[in-house]
């Protein structure tokens, strides 16, 4: 059976591309392209709730609505990094490079400086 739980980016690299494309698009029948009229704060207060409503969820106990709310909040953080002018790539190399480091030995590092 394929392993399917391996992270890689290609579903929000592609759901990036989409945003993307609706930059120009009629608002009227975008959401993308109403969050990019309404700008950078809108959009993050938009990631805000999502991030809360998702915090809810967990606490609730409800899994599918943890994921229903996480994939908003997904969205709205690709809707973000686009508003913004941050690609995909960068936050993967972010990440690649923090591979292999412990959170805590981080932590510890940076305390230490
Ligand atoms: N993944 C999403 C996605 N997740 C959530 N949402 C929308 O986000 C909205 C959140 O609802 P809210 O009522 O909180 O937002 P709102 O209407 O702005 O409310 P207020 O700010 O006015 O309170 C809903 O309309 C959801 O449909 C999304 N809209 C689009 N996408 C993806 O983006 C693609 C392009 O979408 P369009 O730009 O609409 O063509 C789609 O094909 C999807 O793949």
């Amino acid at each position: 059976m394929a392993d399917d739980r391996k992270l890689d980016g290609t579903t929000l690299d592609s759901l990036y591309g989409v945003i993307e494309s609706r930059r120009g698009s009629d608002p009227t029948t975008s959401h993308t392209s109403k969050l990019f009229h309404r700008g950078t704060a809108k959009i993050a207060q938009k990631l805000g709730e999502e991030a809360v409503e998702a915090v809810i969820e967990a606490m609730r106990g409800d899994n599918a609505a943890l994921v229903a709310e996480s994939s908003d909040l997904l969205y709205h953080l690709l809707v973000l990094w686009a508003d913004r002018g941050v690609r995909p790539e960068e936050v993967w190399a972010a990440l690649k490079a923090r591979e292999g480091i412990s959170g805590i030995a981080e932590k510890a590092a940076r305390k230490g400086r």
